[in-house]
């Protein structure tokens, strides 16, 4: 992910994360980066890796997805909202390429020290790591909570204490649907991007205005986090199919359409995001 991240930032892009919620949620998003031609990082929240099989049937089921699917763009597997240090571990030892450790809700220096824990044990086995300052507000099972803005001092500290590859720094954004138009920390987004010197990532992507986004892009986000607009899109397909034919039943008539609305909302936010065609 640092990598990837690091040509993001050069190229004033940003990469979209995409939360998978069953290995077609995988199928759909790859299809999208595959079209395209844009890098992709897709993500298991911790808090559903158990009931998607566990830390070693995810990535290899991802990395065979990607070569029988014969994927050309870069693909970074990530566990996202990481819950423990040795959650973490598990998944750096199960093939991933990178980590987030969630210590927004332990006290600052708990944080650091946990999370300098996860830097060290991923960059041996040469894995990037992702941690949170502040905590993203919202609901999303099992994510839930009010917004803390992160404080720049906090960040810098962190950062430099850490030698983490990248930072979610909560300024506003919220998991889940929002209530009314976001309000980003923008100033505060600023000064932390440039007193920092890393990527930054945009965690409750689902529902923020394009000039937000965009603007977001500008002051050092290079990773913005998306699921809850995959998850609406799916859900309204489906159920529009069923409440259409009620006697419907075959699953590849009700899933198929479901999957390619995944795949479409995954390229509108690639263009978006301005990562297509940068694979190429
Ligand atoms: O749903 C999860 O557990 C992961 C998400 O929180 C993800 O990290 C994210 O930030 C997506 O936010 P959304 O687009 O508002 O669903
Ligand atoms: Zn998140």
């Amino acid at each position: 992910m640092k990598e990837m991240l690091k040509v993001a930032i050069e190229n004033n892009y940003a990469v979209g994360q995409f939360n998978i919620n069953n290995f077609q949620w995988a199928e759909a998003i790859l299809r999208g980066a595959e079209e395209e031609k844009s890098p992709v990082i897709l993500a298991s929240s911790d808090r559903i890796v158990d009931y998607l099989g566990g830390f070693k049937l995810i990535a290899s089921t991802v990395e065979n997805m990607v070569r029988e699917m014969v994927i050309t763009v870069p693909v970074v597997l990530h566990l996202d909202h990481g819950l423990s240090v040795e959650r973490c571990k598990e998944a750096v030892d199960a093939g991933y390429s990178s980590v987030m450790f969630d210590g927004s809700k332990l006290s600052i220096e708990e944080n650091i020290r946990q999370t300098k824990e996860v830097v060290t044990y991923a960059h041996k086995n040469g894995i990037s790591v992702e941690a949170e300052v502040g905590s993203v507000g919202g609901t999303e099972d099992g994510i839930v909570g009010g917004i803390r803005y992160a404080d720049s001092n906090e960040c810098l500290r962190l950062v430099q204490e850490t030698d983490v590859d990248a930072l979610a720094a909560a300024l506003g954004s919220v998991h889940g649907p929002y209530k009314g138009e976001p309000k980003l920390g923008f100033a505060e987004m600023e000064e932390i991007s440039e007193l920092i010197g890393i990527p930054l990532v945009l965690h409750g992507g689902s529902g923020i205005p394009e000039h937000q986004i965009k603007k977001s892009i500008e002051l050092g986000h290079a990773k913005i986090n998306v699921n809850t607009e995959c998850n609406q899109v799916w859900a309204k397909t489906v159920r529009e199919i069923l409440t259409n034919d009620q006697e419907l039943y075959n699953p590849q008539s009700i899933l198929v359409p479901g999957m390619e609305a995944i795949t479409e909302v995954v390229k509108e936010k690639m263009r978006l995001f301005g990562s297509s065609n940068q694979a190429c």
